[in-house]
């Protein structure tokens, strides 16, 4: 559904170039939700909007929903479904009319726009709000309702930025559950940018992490998890002397991370640490050394994301655009 190889963006800058993206892989196949992960500033924004055909790629290529993004950017823009992060309906228009209203860019007629959108509002839980004011929607609905635009002309393929930014944790659970609807109900593809680790843990089949505009990382959450960080093994010794024999004991384990040790609690990074701690607690216990405690800790995509970039994906505020930048118009 997504083929793209090498694709780059430099924007040009009073203060020089910005290699913004580095020559971007990626393929997503069809029914899959991909999700887009990275620090503030690694190249998610620039990259979604070259494949939506927003921004034109410095160098590299890519089909999207089928069609050459270069070649037939206009088939591009027919077959995607794209939902901007600022969302993009506006106050006093009612929610009906501005899903028509919007359809008729897709050259969609307006009969069979609001037929479409009313079945939309159904499965998206918005019933009833056909006729309200945008502006006396709640933020959960507001998001829903920008869903339902960015899909009234059916595309196969659905860009979500941020969908769920500044919902409260009930109103995001529940556009996950939408989400999936769209994919296991319509085989929609989505591919989505988020901050939320715990979003991208819980709703998507595989994740992207791209870094300092070039994707460093990529598989199910499991996979990252497993490849990345190693279970995290917790010993609490019941003597700091004690702590010391017990790491030594700990770094012999199978592709043990250097044990760390604070006082009594030694910590080590393990593959499969499941499999492991019963043989480290019997050698532990041949040698005579007693436990206070013990905890395995699977990774978190957090672990993940530290370990790959060195920084939480929670580090910092979304910076502004260069104030210096002559170069960030759309294609
Ligand atoms: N119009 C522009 N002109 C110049 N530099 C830009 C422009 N837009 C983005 N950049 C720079 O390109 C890099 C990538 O920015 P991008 O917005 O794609 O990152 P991001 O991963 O989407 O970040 P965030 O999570 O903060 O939205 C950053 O260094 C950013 O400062």
């Amino acid at each position: 559904m997504i083929h793209a190889r090498g694709l780059a963006r430099t924007y040009k800058t009073r203060r020089g170039d910005v290699d913004a993206v580095r020559g971007v892989d990626l393929d997503v196949e069809a029914g899959e939700i991909v999700g887009f992960l990275g620090p503030n500033g690694a190249g998610k924004t620039t990259t979604l909007r070259m494949l939506t055909t927003l921004l034109a790629p410095t160098r590299g290529e890519a089909t999207v929903a089928g069609a050459d993004l270069r070649g037939d950017p206009g088939a591009v823009r027919r077959r995607i479904g794209y939902v901007a992060q600022s969302g993009s309906t506006s106050g006093e228009a009612r929610a009906g009319e501005e899903v028509v209203d919007h359809a008729q860019l897709y050259g969609v007629h307006r009969a069979a726009a609001a037929a479409r959108g009313r079945e939309l509002f159904g499965q998206l839980e918005l019933d009833g709000l056909w006729d309200r004011k945008c502006s006396t929607l709640s933020g959960g609905q507001r998001r829903r309702l920008d869903i339902v635009m960015g899909l009234i002309h059916t595309p196969r393929l659905v860009f979500l930025d941020e969908p769920t930014t500044g919902l409260d944790p009930q109103a995001r659970a529940n556009l996950w559950t939408h989400v999936r609807g769209l994919r296991d109900e319509r085989g929609s593809t989505v591919f989505l940018t988020t901050h939320y680790l715990d979003e991208a843990d819980a709703l998507c089949d595989r994740i992207l992490v791209i870094d300092h505009g070039t994707i460093v990382a990529e598989g199910t959450p499991e996979e990252l998890k497993q490849q990345v960080s190693g279970d995290a093994v917790v010993l609490t010794a019941s003597t700091a002397s004690d702590a010391a024999r017990v790491a030594a004991i700990a770094a012999q384990l199978p592709g043990a991370s250097a044990p760390t040790v604070d006082g009594t609690l030694v910590e080590v990074r393990v593959p499969q640490g499941r499999t492991l701690l019963m043989g480290l607690l019997r050698t532990l216990d041949a040698e005579q050394l007693e436990l206070d405690g013990v905890e395995l800790r699977r990774p978190t995509l957090d672990d993940v994301f530290l370990t790959l970039t060195g920084r939480s994906l929670r580090d910092g505020e979304q910076p502004n655009p260069d104030p210096d930048a002559q170069d960030g118009a759309a294609a």
